[in-house]
């Protein structure tokens, strides 16, 4: 029975309209038909995966959970098999096919380019033999890029989780569940799902690995080494390294494997129709390929999940390596390693006085020691760097479009006017930086904080030049103590009647309680006559009130529309804060993905995209911690701190220009009205509407918005509605690359 209602309350984590709405934009390369017949074939030979992708989803939708469990999975390792397939049949082929090509019977240089042909030649017959043999002629086609980016966000899994789910496999589904979460950290639902499985019967420990963490062994080998670093474990931090380097290597020849077996389109403009002759068609399409190796850089750079990869993902391993080694006594290798890291940047100050220091150190014998760089390494960057050439060289004179991954490549390999470009920009940023040490950031968020404070008795006690950033405010005495007292006994109340005001761990933390009450909930709880009427009029009050203030303080270019009000305590976890190092709130951005590493924001799904001002009103300040702090974009420095207490109120516009977050509750608890607000008026909270004609239908009054109502409501009736879990699944749903936590659960 237990089981049965843990079953129940797993909040099934897949958005069927936007899945099929997605779905829809598929298309296939191979003909359905074809290959449908064939998905089964009794051959053996491997099928194209996309179709039984889409075949899977479709049973997915038509509820045959069976049928999509075998064909997820089946599409899943389809398309494991073909790749490990076109590996094999690289490794066949080159090198060893390479050497055993019979040379053209003719004087040697003479007929070099039929040299050229007879290699290609070769090469092909001998992909075409060994791809032939395994795999069907469908399951060679390239798949389209709508099907690649599902399998990349690792969405399989997500409907996997669903499937396993419904045939009541619960291991299962929590080992998918577990596999998408890792590529998608921000996807509130199914984080709430992993905890809901890891408590439920029949649900091991061993669920909890990641399916994929094959292809993935390069990131917790690097996290490995970090937290050994971390603990000065330096021999271990060598040995995590050096497997890491040596991974990071393995995967990248498995990429460029896949580049040079799959087929390659031409670049476009450059297909059969077009104007260019056979060397120019010949050109364009081993740019494409090199320039499709390239790219396998920032693929092995990219952790599942993030758009963005590492920068200098491989030298990064080396400097690390190197200072590990150094830690660890072993002179030779740090020297060795450090050769290494010099071949990308053989000019770099730091790594030439360290090589002296080792060097000295050695007694200047370094040869003696056997401390040549990697060949591995030397051969890597040379390959590399030979590719660069090709690549300029096409982008100078053959009007062909290649992004350097790499931060090493050097000046002299890239065209000059390309590098007078790179100059130009680097000179502004220099500038700029000359000019104010610091940046100035833009926020176009169309607000300009500055305007009247349309409230007796309220104050700006900071500005944006006390808070060191663009449209932030903290204003005071926008409650007084009887109002907080008010709205503080509603949460409690609220808390003890269980329903609406769910508590439980903190999405942010485990050292802390999350405790939520939006204002329907408070006025369904008032009509169930759990709390006062009074009370929850107030919580919705307030909001208004915030409303006026700060569409009057940053001047909006339009009216403000509620976008969510939410009534948030989070209370510290008593014996639960020894040593505690982590944040209430993780650094974030309101309606953006920050990624701290490239101090890039974006703005797309499961971010709130639409938000456009953010407000805090704050409710108590008996309790420690709990600070709200703003940073730069790098997530770390801090650049304004807001001590809550009752009746502040805190507002900033909700884009880049404001990553925050809160330090932890280390005792009791602290609560804060939250509020969202948009100025697209069809992003506004259908809920809070839905509360207002409660109260209608009821015959009572609801005090509206003032000054700030020229855009308010038209009249229209707020749509029938579930309750706020769908529209907001639907939203959270997407690519997860958030560092930091998210709002609003
Ligand atoms: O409670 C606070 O001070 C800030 C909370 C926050 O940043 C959020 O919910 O997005
Ligand atoms: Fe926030």
């Amino acid at each position: 029975m237990a089981l049965c209602a843990n079953h129940n309350s797993v909040y099934v984590a897949l958005h069927i309209s936007l899945i099929h709405s997605l779905f829809s934009f598929f298309y296939l390369t191979s003909p359905v038909a074809g290959i449908g017949s064939s998905a089964g074939s009794a051959s053996g030979l491997i099928t194209s995966y996309d179709v039984l992708y889409y075949t899977g989803v479709r049973a997915y939708f038509s509820e045959e959970w069976e049928k999509a469990a075998e064909l997820l999975e089946k599409s899943m390792s389809t398309r494991e098999a073909l790749f490990r397939t076109r590996r094999q049949c690289h490794k066949e082929c080159v090198p060893a096919g390479y050497d055993r090509l019979p040379k053209l019977d003719t004087e040697k240089g003479n007929v070099w380019d039929l040299w050229a042909v007879d290699w290609v030649q070769r090469r092909a017959e001998c992909v075409r033999f060994c791809l032939g043999r395994a795999v069907t002629p469908a399951g060679q086609l390239p798949v389209s890029a709508d099907i690649e980016y599902e399998f990349s966000t690792r969405n399989p899994y997500n409907f996997l989780q669903v499937v396993y789910w419904k045939l009541g496999k619960v291991q299962k589904a929590a080992s998918a569940a577990h596999t998408f979460f890792v590529a998608n950290p921000s996807h509130l639902e199914m984080r709430n799902n992993i905890e809901k499985y890891r408590r439920m019967e029949g649900v091991t420990e061993d669920a909890f690995q990641d399916r994929e963490m094959e292809t993935e062994k390069h990131w917790a080998l690097y996290d490995s080494a970090l937290t050994s670093e971390a603990s000065s474990d330096w021999t271990h931090a060598v040995e995590k390294w050096m497997e890491c380097v040596n991974e990071t290597l393995r995967q990248t020849d498995e990429c460029r494997a896949q580049c040079e077996v799959a087929s390659q389109r031409l670049p476009e403009n450059r297909g059969e129709d077009g104007m260019d002759g056979v060397f120019e068609k010949a050109a364009a399409l081993s740019l494409s390929l090199l320039s499709c190796q390239q790219a396998c850089v920032t693929q092995v750079a990219t952790r599942p999940g993030r758009i963005s990869a590492q920068e200098d993902f491989l030298p990064t391993q080396l400097e690390h390596l190197h200072i590990a080694q150094f830690k660890a006594g072993d002179l030779g290798g740090a020297v060795r390693s450090l050769r290494s890291l010099l071949l990308f940047y053989p000019s770099d100050k730091d790594s030439l006085s360290n090589l002296e220091l080792y060097t000295e150190t050695l007694g200047g014998d370094t040869e003696a020691h056997g401390t040549k760089p990697s060949q591995e390494i030397a051969r890597y960057v040379s390959r590399s760097l030979q590719e660069k050439k090709l690549l300029y060289f096409g982008m100078e004179n053959l009007n062909f479009n290649f992004t350097d991954p790499d931060l090493w490549t050097p000046e002299e390999v890239v065209p000059e006017l390309l590098r007078d470009t790179w100059r130009a920009e680097k000179e502004v940023l220099n500038e700029k930086l000359k000019a104010g040490e610091k940046e100035v950031e833009m926020d176009d968020s169309g607000f300009y904080a500055g305007g009247p404070v349309p409230q007796v008795g309220v104050t700006i006690s900071m500005d944006d030049n006390s808070l060191n950033g663009t449209n932030r405010v903290v204003l005071d005495g926008v409650l007084d103590q009887k109002e907080c007292n008010t709205v503080l006994r509603l949460a409690t109340a609220a808390a003890s009647a269980g329903d609406g005001y769910r508590g439980r761990r903190s999405p942010h933390t485990p050292h802390e309680k999350f405790e939520g009450l939006t204002v329907l909930r408070a006025v369904k709880l008032a009509q169930d006559g759990m709390v006062n009427q009074s009370d929850a009029k107030l919580l919705h009050e307030m909001g208004e009130r915030v409303r006026t203030l700060l569409h009057s303080y940053f001047r909006s270019p339009s009216g403000l529309h509620f976008s969510y009000t939410h009534l948030v305590c989070r209370s510290a976890i008593t014996g639960d804060q020894e040593g505690r190092l982590d944040l209430s709130h993780p650094v974030h951005v309101d309606n953006c993905l920050l990624e701290p590493e490239t101090r890039q924001c974006w703005r797309e799904p499961p971010a709130f995209t639409h938000r456009d001002l953010s407000a805090v009103l704050y409710l108590n300040d008996d309790f420690d911690g709990g600070e709200l702090f703003f940073t730069d974009r790098d997530a770390k420095t801090v650049t304004a701190r807001v001590k809550p207490t009752c009746g502040r109120l805190v507002g900033f516009s909700s884009g880049p220009v404001n990553p925050h977050g809160v330090t932890a509750v280390t005792a009791g608890r602290r609560c804060a009205l939250a509020l969202w607000f948009t100025k697209e008026k069809h992003h506004r909270d259908m809920e809070r509407e839905e509360a207002e004609s409660l109260w209608a239908a009821d015959g009572q009054s609801v005090m509206k918005g003032g000054e700030v109502k020229e855009e308010g409501r038209d009249g229209t009736a707020a749509p029938a509605r579930s309750g706020r879990s769908g529209s907001q699944s639907s939203r959270s749903r997407g690519r997860g690359r958030v560092t930091g936590g998210k709002d609003e659960l």
